[in-house]
């Protein structure tokens, strides 16, 4: 059995040495997740007015809402706490919370007026049983208003979502502007009403001042939605509230083509500007899908005429009006093609209609580092006071920086590039103050905030923490970086390159080796950058090394590594991620016979193809919603332009799609490889998925109940794409942590 060169003696204590301490007790693990999962993390920050205190002193609150999983309650729960910063017009003088935490509930969305002196809430409430929407107005310690929108019936329910909800007041601060879905006809059966064929409900004529009108067999009406995480949501309209009159207008005048969303108040208030996305032929899911046609719009209110005020060739996304309400800045990218890109920044001058593009696509990094622009989403304020500069925080290869950017020359420099921390994110900037949140794989997130410097001493800010967290010192983490062989170089793309992120506990025995998870990001265009994730700390925490590969195809390293990718999908992702697998292990430090992949959606196809393609490498595999067909998701996905554009062709909505691209859609595909998997696979599905529906696993499940490799299958109801709900995402990492254990033989 044993080699008889190598003594029994020594061969014993290299078992010994080499097999690395894991936690794997149930329990145990629970406790650690349930330990991990006590850190909040931001998801809003509100400056308010300036005020001048008696003595002469500057002064604001910083409003700062958090978000922290509440295992008990199987719920995310949402919390606000308030900072009070002393100020002079640089620096931070003094700064200290003003309060405790207090949760927040039923709230969809809210905001206080540009004054402060007041506050608008969206709240959800059940009142005798029924799901009502209300709008209150807030002015100092009073209730002003409240508005039950449902009974209202002017509108659906409001877009409460990132892509087209928003609740704003006018510069006035007498009006408030906000998405709501279309109001629908009142329906019946053709044999339920009497037989004149068209009733009035009495209930709506009193509440609405009009005869509501109900149609007849239409009740099973198919309503298109934008897909993934926006179902039910299909004919946004833009309404307007006179406060004072509690009058409620829904506007006309938009295109009917057109689906508006993430409006705001033109100056002056005499309209409004907002993003029109076009719907004709269909809709398709626009969730992580940066690259849908739309523009920018302005409708005037006095005539309703509305006008178009950026190309019609392109993707754009998150205008915001700069202090002195001349200019807007955007982001735009290009229609169809791959659905994350590289963007532009362009500003559109509001008084000489002039539109420029401030920052370019970057086809490869710059000298100076700079990668171009990718964030999904610009912060609600991202101007600085004097209306010169614009604040971002976005990748820069797998670090979210922050970003300043000189409109007049276009120029581009880092704040934060110098600093040790992970990566950075932008909550708000107003009258130049920032409110940020940092923080790295080993190292829960932060708030602090600084004033943005003058021009040319950008790297001279200081910063103060608010609420401070402290480095897991358990947890080491590190970039890699990877240059694929000549073999496997892009004609098309050459010179390409790629990284990894490695988190390894620090405390290991000496001469042991750890197991190795290894998982590769989803999109393919997204990135994994250095920042704080809870699945991945509790792993770590573990006795886990973790290894996050941002193949060639992520955000952050260039156009031309996104581009490098359609086509290549199941080929050059796979042998990227193998790459860094490879090299890592050359290390010595890891296991090789303790190797897992785990992945969703695209992560998930990697995690497929690899376990096919290296039948022997990986011991267990853990794939979300995994894409696992390509040519039998293309009819069933909310978008089956992603099918074809990854699979290297083009994409029209009316394509016809001929054997030729399905079967290489089929090759492209993992399921081409399952005869040749051994490794055993925990699939995850969420029954509502729109994106990469359950089929696609079930396929793959019965392709290895077939084979006999073992697959066992986890089914989440309620649950859509991101599996994210509290209940699921806990459930989904002590299985996903428990299956690897197992087969890792750990
Ligand atoms: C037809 S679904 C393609 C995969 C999916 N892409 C976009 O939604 C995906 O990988 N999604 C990622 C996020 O980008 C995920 O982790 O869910």
């Amino acid at each position: 059995m044993f080699s008889s060169r190598i003594p029994f003696h020594r061969l014993i204590s290299r078992c010994a040495v080499m097999a690395s301490k894991v936690l794997r007790e149930a329990a145990e693990i629970a406790q650690l997740y349930r330990d991990q999962c006590r850190f909040p993390a931001l998801c809003r920050a509100d400056v308010g007015p300036v005020i001048t205190s008696r003595f002469g002193g500057q002064y604001c609150n910083v409003y700062t809402e958090w978000t922290q999983r509440d295992l008990e309650r199987n719920e995310n729960v949402k919390f606000c706490r308030q900072y009070i910063v002393f100020h002079d017009d640089t620096s931070v003088v003094y700064s200290g919370p003003s309060g405790n935490c207090t949760e927040i509930k039923g709230e969809l969305l809210s905001v206080d007026s540009p004054s402060g002196d007041m506050k608008a809430v969206l709240r959800e409430s059940t009142i005798k049983g029924e799901d009502k929407q209300l709008l209150e107005i807030w002015h100092k310690n009073r209730k002003l208003k409240c508005l039950n929108l449902t009974t209202l019936n002017k509108h659906g329910k409001v877009y409460e979502d990132d892509q087209f909800g928003c609740l704003i007041w006018s510069h006035s601060e007498t009006h408030l502007l906000y998405v709501a879905e279309k109001k629908r006809p009142k329906t019946e059966s053709y044999f339920q009403g009497p037989e004149t064929g068209l009733l009035t409900d009495e209930e709506d004529t009193i509440k609405t001042d009009k005869k509501e009108e109900t149609v007849l067999g239409q009740q099973f009406e198919y309503y298109e939605d934008w897909g993934e995480a926006l179902v039910n949501k299909s004919s946004p309209v833009l309404c307007v509230l006179d406060i004072e009159g509690s009058n409620i207008t829904v506007l006309e005048g938009i295109p009917a083509d057109i689906s508006p969303g993430q409006a705001f108040w033109s100056p002056n208030d005499t309209g409004l500007v907002f993003v029109g996305w076009w719907h004709e032929p269909f809709r398709l899911g626009l969730k992580y899908c940066a690259n849908r046609r739309s523009s920018l719009f302005y409708v005037d209110l006095a005539s309703g005429k509305c006008e178009q005020l950026s190309s019609s060739s392109s993707a754009v996304c998150s205008p915001r009006l700069s202090p002195d309400h001349c200019r807007v800045v955007y982001m735009e990218c290009g229609v169809f093609g791959p659905h994350q890109q590289c963007n532009r920044l362009c500003m559109y001058d509001w008084y000489t209609k002039q539109t420029s593009v401030v920052v370019d696509v970057v086809q490869r990094a710059r000298p100076d580092g700079f990668t171009g622009i990718y964030s999904s989403m610009l912060s609600p304020r991202c101007w600085s006071a004097d209306s010169q500069r614009v604040l971002l925080s976005c990748a820069q290869r797998c670090r979210k920086d922050l970003l300043v950017v000189d409109t007049s020359t276009g120029e581009v420099t880092s704040l934060t590039s110098q600093s040790e921390e992970g990566s950075w994110s932008l909550l708000n900037i107003h009258r130049d103050l920032m409110v940020v949140s940092c923080s790295s794989p080993n190292c829960p997130p932060d708030l602090r905030v600084g004033f943005l410097p003058e021009k040319g001493s950008e790297s001279k800010v200081s910063w103060v923490t608010l609420e401070e967290t402290q480095p897991q010192a358990d947890i080491s983490w590190q970039t890699l970086n990877f240059s694929p062989p000549p073999e496997e170089d892009n004609s098309q793309y050459p010179g390409l390159d790629f990284n990894a992120i490695l988190l390894k506990p620090k405390e290991t025995t000496a001469g042991s080796k750890l197991p190795l998870i290894v998982m590769p990001h989803g999109g393919p265009h997204s990135v994994l950058v250095s920042e704080w994730f809870l699945s991945t700390s509790v792993l770590c925490k573990m006795g886990f090394g973790v290894l996050l590969v941002n193949y060639r195809g992520s955000l952050g390293f260039g156009q031309d590594s996104i581009l490098s990718l359609p086509g290549n999908i199941g080929t050059q992702d796979v042998k990227d991620v193998q790459l860094a697998v490879d090299s890592v292990l050359k290390h010595g430090d890891f296991d090789e016979q303790k190797i897992a992949v785990v992945g969703g959606s695209h992560g998930g196809f990697l995690a497929c193809h690899l376990i096919g393609q290296y039948p022997e490498f990986y011991k267990a595999c853990v794939a979300r919603n995994p894409v696992t067909n390509l040519a039998s998701m293309i009819g069933s996905t909310d978008i089956p332009d992603w099918c074809l554009v990854e699979a290297g062709y083009e994409y029209n909505t009316d394509i016809h799609l001929e054997p030729a691209i399905l079967e290489q859609m089929l090759n492209k595909s993992p399921i081409k490889h399952v005869s040749k998997v051994k490794t055993p696979v925990l699939l995850m599905l969420g029954e509502d998925d729109k994106r990469v529906p359950s089929k696609q696993g079930i396929e793959y499940y019965r392709a290895l109940k077939a084979l006999q490799v073992p697959v066992r299958l986890l089914w989440y109801p309620g649950n859509n794409h991101s599996l994210s709900k509290v209940d699921a995402e806990s459930d989904g990492f002590m299985n996903s942590a428990l299956w690897i254990i197992q087969h890792l033989s750990l």
